[in-house]
């Protein structure tokens, strides 16, 4: 059966039924059909996912055209003519686009040619491989339910924080006009991201960071010159604070934060970017013995563990191992050939590190970019995670302004590289790049880093010239003397 929207049938069967059609479910959907399964998804929003409507995409689109104008900005003979404010109108309704004006007729086909069901509304574990939807319709999983359903923005506990209905993540990717003056707490990938593209955008923007610098899962260098350009872009950058109250008098009116130093700002919009929860806490988790509003705990194969019969499967940020598309998906490729291997009744499953039933570079190269002005990327373990982890390391630093690429890319580059070397191995651990362009630099690190490529024969991976990747020779030079 591949008609999407089916008409009302109490106990389907299917052999796979997923939870969610975000980027991941999408796939694990795909993967499983793919060996011969018959699959559905069940989906209560949108096909497509957080990703395509109101995160990955829309804030991508608004982003772009932030570095594309600083880039010509560096560029001589160019340099007048992209001198000049964005067309915010323009920007946002590019943005539209991009999400397909919030509607999903073109997933929704994709999964039709892929002959995968859909079930739209919100599903709901009834016991084992029982899934409820809306309430009403029964379906019936012969193999295994995957639960795909992603994460949320968290509000800390703050109070008068809910009542001022501050902006999230999806607010922050959906306004249709540009606020005058925005306040962003949290200085993750969301704050930064969104510091950005709204501050060029045009709002005046304050940035409030309870730690000391920004990005801090990334190299510290990281957070360090994108706040420089934050700074230069105008951004009121405000590090080691912390939210006490908020306060919006009318609705649509002013938002005051108050700060633990007494502080106040006023803003017209206060977007808070501190994290994710997982969509868990009522899909009926407690039918089937795990705690709603959970992470997911799951096994290399991506099966959750703790559940009698291991037909549960929980894939992408809902398990919490890396939020992020690339790695939803790639965890969904791993979940789909370990159902169907499970499904073919073969005996042992390659699950040992790197095998095509573990999920592994989830863990262990994970190349994630920060759309900010520079780019920040990086791949596997920074200095300080590698000497947590307690490898022997040498790490070695690079100035990317030095390559003859980047002078080449724009008039007064800025930016640096790290590569993390065990010196056991001689292998690649991590690499962070920082600098305008470098976000299509990451997957060579990605390549040496979950290949284990030695060092020795990175050596003879020539980086073309004049490319900014001539800063793979530098680092290698340094590191071998
Ligand atoms: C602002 C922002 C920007 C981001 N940018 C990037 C980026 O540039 N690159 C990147 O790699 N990652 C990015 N991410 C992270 C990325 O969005 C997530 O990692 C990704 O969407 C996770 O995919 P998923 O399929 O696991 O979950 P989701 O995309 O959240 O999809 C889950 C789906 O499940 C559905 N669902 C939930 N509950 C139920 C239910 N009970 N019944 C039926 N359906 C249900 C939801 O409606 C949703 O469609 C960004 C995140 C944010 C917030
Ligand atoms: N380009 C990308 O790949 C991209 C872009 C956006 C989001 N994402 C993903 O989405 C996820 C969510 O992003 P995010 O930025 O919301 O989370 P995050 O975990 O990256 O950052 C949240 C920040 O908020 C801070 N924080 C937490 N509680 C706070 C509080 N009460 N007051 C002030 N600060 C507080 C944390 O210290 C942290 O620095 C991330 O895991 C990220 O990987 C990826």
């Amino acid at each position: 059966m591949a008609a999407t929207e089916a008409t009302n049938a109490a106990d389907e069967a299917y052999d796979v039924i997923v939870l969610g059609a975000g980027p991941t479910g999408e796939n694990v959907a795909d993967r499983a059909h793919a060996a011969g399964l018959s699959a559905v998804v069940v989906e209560s929003e949108l096909v497509g996912g957080e990703c395509s409507y109101w995160a990955c995409m829309p804030s991508k689109a608004l982003l772009r055209p932030v570095t594309a104008r600083s880039e010509a900005r560096r560029v001589p003979g160019f340099q007048e003519a992209a001198d000049r404010p964005l067309d915010a109108p323009a920007v946002l309704a590019h943005r539209d686009a991009v999400v397909s004006y919030w509607k999903d007729d073109g997933q929704v086909r994709w999964l039709d040619s892929a002959g995968i069901d859909l079930v739209r509304g919100p599903g709901r574990l009834a016991g084992p491989r029982r899934v409820v939807v809306d309430g009403g319709r029964v379906l019936t999983a012969r193999h295994a339910v995957a639960v795909c359903t992603g994460s949320r923005a968290v509000l800390p506990p703050v109070p008068g924080l809910a009542e001022a209905r501050p902006w999230t993540s999806r607010d922050a990717t959906g306004a249709k006009t540009v606020p005058g003056r925005l306040v962003v707490v949290g200085g993750g990938v969301v704050g930064v991201e969104m510091a950005t593209a709204w501050r060029a955008l045009g709002s005046s923007v304050t940035l409030l960071v309870r730690g000391d610098g920004l990005l801090p899962r990334m190299e510290p260098f990281a957070g360090h010159l994108v706040a420089e350009s934050l700074a230069e872009a105008g951004v009121f950058l405000r590090t080691g604070v912390e939210v006490r109250e908020v306060r919006r008098e009318a609705p649509g009116g002013p938002v005051t934060v108050l700060l633990d130093s007494g502080d106040e700002i006023v803003a017209d919009e206060l977007l808070i970017a501190t994290g994710r929860a997982p969509r868990t806490e009522d899909i009926g988790l407690e039918t089937v013995g795990l705690t709603p509003g959970s992470w997911l705990d799951v096994d290399e194969t991506l099966r959750v563990t703790g559940v009698t019969g291991g037909w549960l499967y929980g894939v992408g940020d809902v398990n919490h191992r890396a939020l992020l598309t690339h790695q939803g998906k790639y965890q969904a490729r791993i979940a789909g050939a370990a159902i169907s291997a499970r499904a073919r009744g073969v005996p042992i499953l390659e699950s040992d590190p790197w095998g095509a039933h573990s999920a592994t570079a989830d863990i262990r190269a994970v190349p994630q970019v920060v759309f900010s002005d520079p780019e920040a990327a990086s791949v596997g373990l920074s200095a300080a995670e590698a000497e947590r982890a307690g490898y022997r390391t040498r790490v070695v630093d690079q100035d990317l302004a030095a390559v003859s690429g980047a002078y080449l890319y724009g008039e007064g580059y800025r930016g640096r590289a790290r590569m993390v070397v065990d010196l056991d191995r001689e292998v690649l651990l991590g690499a962070t790049f920082v600098g305008p362009g470098v976000a299509e630099l990451l997957h060579s690190a990605t390549i040496a880093v979950a290949a284990e490529v030695p060092v020795e024969r990175l050596w003879h991976a020539v980086p073309s010239y004049p490319t900014i990747s001539e800063v793979w020779l530098r680092l290698l030079e340094a590191y071998r003397g």
